[in-house]
């Protein structure tokens, strides 16, 4: 019935205060911006355009191009990923050869392969590309570096001379991924002056002369580290989307468990149910808080970077590469799971799931694939382990290998399933595996001749290392995120058990790695799942609550199984008479291609 809370009995369960928790939640950003960011994926916002420019471009070069861009008198596309190369970006081939004779780079695309694919915006309504080349001078090749590159006329929007563009075509599904045009270019010679190179880090003189950056090369990869951080927050509000859909709707579905007339039993309440949809729950918060501290941390090095300091970059490059690719792995399976958690509904459009995954789960590739992320991260931690030896402390989110040899030592403690509720208990598990897959991969590295051909055989290792040590990073953040002062009533405590399920499912999930690098025993593994199921008992009068405090407009879900007000059936019903197919009752072909068939005599008395 319209205007009837149908979840009303389970909010009134709630056992915490739920207009502190959505500030908890919202964090230091606006609803606006957590709908812009979504509504960006979508529109043809200069996501990295304008940044790049920033992180690239010259004061005078900025001077020129910010204000054209930022109030769209250019609508620019970054366009660095080509047909043949979007990982290894050293690869890319597209040239920008000097000219002395006119002060001019020739853009060229040499091969197929260099043709540029997959820039968002490139395909129908860029003005201009950042476009990412091997500047050549001298027939002497300088690397990959950036340039403005105008691609069609701002009077007609016709492309320009030596200019050929076009769509990439149809991606996933009919997911609204398709209303962003990914493109195609190729330069055929192209001409721009020597100033539309970027020309902050690095520099071409009139005269043709190299000036290489005075500060680390890979400050020219700033674009991708910024936008990395923005994924992690990103993946927060796909996944809490996701969740907020498949909670409501679980405590609104019942099936089975009917005995003497009385209601069936509401889906929620199944231990299955839970043990899928209460991890997700957990981990949507988990995310958030994560990146509200690597958005911090990010802020930090722009600082840093501001004085000269690059002592963080590393760092830097390491977490968001690889939280990036954690979160989105998460987000992306977690929104798959909680289609499923919606039974048959889940599959259709009017749940909004099957759209969210099909826009959300390319972040698992672009702003760089998670596995290449995550051999990123690892080369980070083989790096520090060998410098250990030489005395250098690590210090930040790799502090605890400095204690490696301790955590080498450890065992945990644990002797009762509430054990696992404290945090230092969790953390130290959680720092002693990942240590010990570390030290273990780098033991086995030290064995090869050649690192690289270590690295290679050992990837798989490495990234297992790698996703044990950002995963610590996540459940500390969770824990420090709770150490800060939280009111309203039954808040902090909500959140504890949260981050108790969060770290005792990765625990669960992981067992493996926990007991094969001897961390803890098979009885403290059962011993923290019995507490997760204990915990899922705290949760599950919060559930609703907890998703209430996304604070998501039914518009925002556009979902008729995540309404906020429970009214699934009619709407459902209501939904499906919407599709042009329920115009007629006679479908379209009937009588030309059915009926024939039905008329036909029967034959023999066969059918
Ligand atoms: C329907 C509802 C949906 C809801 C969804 C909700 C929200 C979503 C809303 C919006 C989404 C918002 C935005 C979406 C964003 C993007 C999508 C759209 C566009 C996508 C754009 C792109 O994909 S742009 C192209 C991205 N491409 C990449 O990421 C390429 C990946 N490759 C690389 O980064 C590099 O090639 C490399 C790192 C893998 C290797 O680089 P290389 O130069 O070869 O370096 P080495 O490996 O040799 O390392 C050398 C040393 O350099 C260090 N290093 C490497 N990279 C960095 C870095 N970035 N910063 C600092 N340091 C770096 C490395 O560690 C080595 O150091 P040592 O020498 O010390 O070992
Ligand atoms: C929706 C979408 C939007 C995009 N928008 C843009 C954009 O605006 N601008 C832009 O420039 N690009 C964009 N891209 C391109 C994107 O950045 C690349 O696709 C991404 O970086 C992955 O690179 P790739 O396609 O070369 O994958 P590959 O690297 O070819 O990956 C293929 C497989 O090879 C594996 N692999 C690769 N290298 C290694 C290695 N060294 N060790 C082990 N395994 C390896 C990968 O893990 C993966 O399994 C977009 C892509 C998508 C899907």
């Amino acid at each position: 019935m319209e205007g009837v809370d149908h979840l009303a009995h389970e909010r009134n369960k709630a056992q915490f205060d739920v207009a502190v928790m959505k500030a908890v939640w919202a964090g230091s950003r606006d609803a606006y911006e957590l709908f812009h960011r979504f509504s960006r994926l979508v529109a043809n916002d200069p996501e990295m355009f304008i940044p790049a420019i920033k992180a690239q471009a010259t004061e005078e070069q900025q001077k020129q191009w910010l204000p054209l861009a930022n109030k769209m008198k250019i609508i620019g596309s970054y366009t660095q990923t080509e047909l043949g190369h979007g990982s290894n970006v050293r690869g890319l081939e597209t040239t920008a050869t000097f000219d002395p004779k006119t002060d001019e780079f020739v853009l060229n695309s040499p091969t197929l392969t260099a043709t540029k694919w997959w820039p968002g915006g490139l395909g129908k309504i860029a003005t201009h590309a950042l476009a990412h080349a091997r500047l050549i001078i001298d027939d002497k090749d300088y690397g990959v570096h950036g340039f403005l590159v105008q691609l069609r006329s701002l009077d007609d929007h016709l492309t320009l001379p030596g200019i050929t563009i076009g769509d990439i075509g149809m991606k996933y599904g009919s997911g609204a991924y398709n209303t962003m045009d990914n493109g195609s270019l190729i330069f055929d010679h192209v001409r721009i002056p020597r100033n539309q190179m970027l020309m902050r880090l690095s520099q071409v003189t009139r005269e043709g002369k190299y000036v290489p950056s005075n500060v680390p090369r890979q400050l020219s990869y700033g674009t991708m580290v910024y936008v990395r951080q923005k994924i992690v927050f990103d993946a927060s509000i796909a996944l809490s989307r996701a969740v907020c859909i498949s909670t409501r709707y679980s405590a609104v579905r019942r099936q089975f468990g009917s005995h003497n007339g009385s209601p069936e039993t509401q889906v929620i309440d199944y231990k299955t149910q839970q043990a899928r949809l209460f991890p997700l729950l957990a981990s949507a918060y988990a995310i958030r808080f994560v990146s509200e501290w690597l958005n911090s941390f990010y802020k930090d090095l722009l600082q840093r970077l501001e004085a000269k300091d690059f002592s963080t970059l590393p760092e830097a490059h390491a977490c968001t590469a690889g939280l990036k690719s954690i979160t989105t792995s998460v987000a992306a399976d977690g929104i798959e799971e909680c289609r499923k958690l919606c039974g048959g509904h889940g599959y259709l459009t009017s749940s909004g799931l099957p759209e969210l995954s099909a826009v959300y789960i390319p972040a698992c590739t672009y702003e760089g694939d998670n596995v290449v992320m995550l051999l990123q991260v690892a080369r980070y931690l083989m790096k520090t382990i060998s410098q250990l030896k030489s005395g250098n402390k690590p210090v930040g989110t790799t502090a605890y290998l400095g204690r490696a040899e301790q955590l080498m030592q450890y065992h945990s403690d644990v002797l009762r399933a509430e054990d696992w509720l404290k945090p230092n208990v969790v953390v130290e598990a959680f720092e002693a595996r990942a240590a010990r897959m570390s030290m273990a991969c780098a033991q086995n590295l030290s064995k090869f001749n050649n690192p690289e051909d270590g690295f290679q055989e050992l990837s798989a290792d490495l990234v297992e290392a790698a996703t044990a040590h950002c995963q610590l990073i996540i459940v500390s953040k969770f824990i420090e995120k709770l150490q800060q002062d939280i009111p309203g009533k039954g808040v902090k405590e909500q959140l504890g058990v949260l981050r108790s399920i969060y770290a005792l499912f990765l625990l669960h999930k992981h067992i493996g790695d926990f007991l094969s690098t001897d961390c803890i025993t098979p009885k403290q593994g059962y011993l923290a799942n019995e507490q997760l199921r204990s915990l899922y008992s705290q949760v599950r009068p919060n559930a609703i609550a907890l998703v209430d405090a996304f604070n998501y407009t039914d518009h925002f879900l556009s979902s008729v199984l995540g309404r906020y007000d429970g009214n699934v059936y009619p709407k459902l019903y209501e939904e499906a008479w919407k599709d042009p197919l329920n115009d007629t009752s006679i479908p379209d072909g009937f009588h030309e291609y059915v009926q024939p068939m039905l008329k036909q005599p029967l034959h023999h008395g066969r059918l």
